[in-house]
């Protein structure tokens, strides 16, 4: 074991015959050793061992065992989640049943059996490190407020705070982020923060919808408006009304319903196709896309009042390789939603499938990693997922490189995977990104062997 992955230990024990003992013992780990109460806090305090071996006869009582158990309450009460193994002498039964109801993790009995005792110091480390990890899942979990959304990062955290401030008002917000990065899960977690929440979510995908139809499907229309208008249908606006409208791919909206959706903006009212009177409707618009709709504003495909209409509130969604831990944090998540949906007994993933699953650049984002576990519940043969069963194609990014070009190449490629996802495979996008031409990007990723 190397000195940079030892863990600590500390040792409780006033014999400086049994220290040596110990410290012979117990070379694989960072040792620390107290002979008095007062020394073992200060290493608790300092240094936070995850484990601690107590003797309970500590001076003044080295004959008893009530310094011991002092020192105990008082490591629990300083670390609580400290695993503290007493070592004793004294009236075993009685003194393991009173330590293990003060919260000792558990007893043994001297003289030391260093087989032994060690098979229970790895054990209790073990089980720091799951509670450590059951922690941190958890922490992830309550860190936002907001339904369904799952997340430890400091990106998408102050997504999450912006989402809670906004939320309650009745401002139109953009969510703006490639595909795949939850533009909908937040439009959804707006929608259930704000007061509105026991009225209807309509969600309307502008670029799934023939522009023909697109029309009747937003503003609805009156019996006999056209051939095959056999009755009075309402549209998503109309039957949003009270509640939250949520424009997918706004990018895809055809430049004459821009018109109209931006006269409903501005009037809040509607008139059905084929119908005659104006109908308020009080919706609260949140709209998003992956498109660029500034150079869209430019080439005057989107209409640039419509643009300011629609973005009271921009909010920039970062692509899940940008948000450091999500990824592994989601693949649990995802793990456990798998198994209980596809009645699986999946516990856990390899070492190595968590760091493939951390080192991954995900251009499809959290949609794909949630397919991508999805796949691998199914797949998975042991009771771990391995990283073969992720089936990514993982070049030997982590690496170590010395070589400057080796480096060069390496940011390259990877801007380039970025720049793509960003621009969800849209090249002359991801071209403009990176800020050079369309030839030059097409080079580039024939250089690099990248699939578009
Ligand atoms: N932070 C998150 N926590 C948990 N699940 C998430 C998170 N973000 C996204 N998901 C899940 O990932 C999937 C894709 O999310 P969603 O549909 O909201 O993305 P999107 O950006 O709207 O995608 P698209 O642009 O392709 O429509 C959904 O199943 C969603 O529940």
């Amino acid at each position: 074991m190397s000195d940079t992955i030892k863990r600590k230990l500390l040792v409780v024990e006033d014999d400086p015959g049994l220290q040596r003992q110990y410290k012979w013992n117990f070379e694989d780990y960072d040792i620390e050793i107290a002979g008095t109460r007062e020394e073992a806090l200060d290493i608790v305090r300092r240094d936070k061992p995850a484990v601690v071996t107590l003797d309970l006869g500590l001076p003044p009582d080295e004959d008893g065992i009530s310094e011991g158990l002092a020192c105990l309450e008082q490591i629990l009460a300083e670390a609580p989640h400290t695993k503290v193994i007493i070592a004793s002498g004294h009236g075993a039964r009685e003194s393991a049943l009173q330590s293990i109801s003060l919260g000792a993790y558990d007893f043994y009995q001297k003289p030391v059996d260093p087989d032994e005792l060690g098979l229970i110091v790895e054990r209790a480390y073990r089980l720091s490190d799951l509670e450590e990890e059951n922690r941190r899942l958890a922490a992830g979990q309550q860190s936002s407020r907001l339904n369904n959304v799952i997340t430890a990062s400091e990106s998408m955290n102050k997504v999450c705070n912006i989402v809670e401030r906004v939320a309650p008002t009745n401002v139109t917000v953009m969510l703006l982020g490639a595909s795949g990065t939850g533009k909908e899960l937040l439009a959804r977690a707006l929608h259930d923060l704000s007061d509105r929440k026991e009225k209807p979510f309509v969600a309307i995908n502008c670029a799934a919808i023939p522009e023909n139809l697109l029309e009747s499907e937003l503003f609805g229309y009156e019996k006999g408006a056209f051939t095959g208008a056999v009755k009075q249908t309402l549209g998503k606006i109309e039957v949003a009304h009270g509640g939250t409208l949520f424009l997918d791919e706004i990018g895809d909206l055809p430049f004459p319903l821009q018109v109209k959706l931006l006269r409903f903006l501005q009037e809040r009212v509607i008139e059905r196709i084929g119908g005659r009177k104006e109908i308020p409707v009080d919706v609260r618009v949140v709209c998003a896309t992956h498109q660029d709709l500034e150079s869209h504003i430019a080439e005057n495909l989107f209409r640039e009042d419509l643009f300011y209409r629609l973005s009271e509130i921009v909010i920039n969604i970062p692509p899940l390789v940008e948000r450091e831990g999500d990824a592994a944090l989601l693949a649990h998540n995802f793990l456990n939603k798998f198994n209980k949906e596809l009645k699986r007994n999946v516990k856990s993933f390899t070492k190595e499938a968590i760091s493939v699953i951390s080192g991954y650049n995900w251009p499809g984002n959290v949609r794909e990693l949630e397919n991508r576990i999805k796949r691998a519940v199914i797949m998975c043969e042991g009771n771990k997922i391995e990283a073969s069963d992720l089936e990514l194609a993982v070049d030997e990014m982590e690496e170590e490189l010395l070589n400057l070009k080796q480096i060069r190449e390496m940011a390259d490629m990877k801007a380039i995977r970025k720049a793509l996802a960003n621009a969800n495979g849209n090249v002359s996008h991801a071209a403009k990104l990176l800020g050079v031409s369309r030839p030059t990007f097409y080079g580039l990723i024939k250089q690099y062997n990248i699939n578009l």
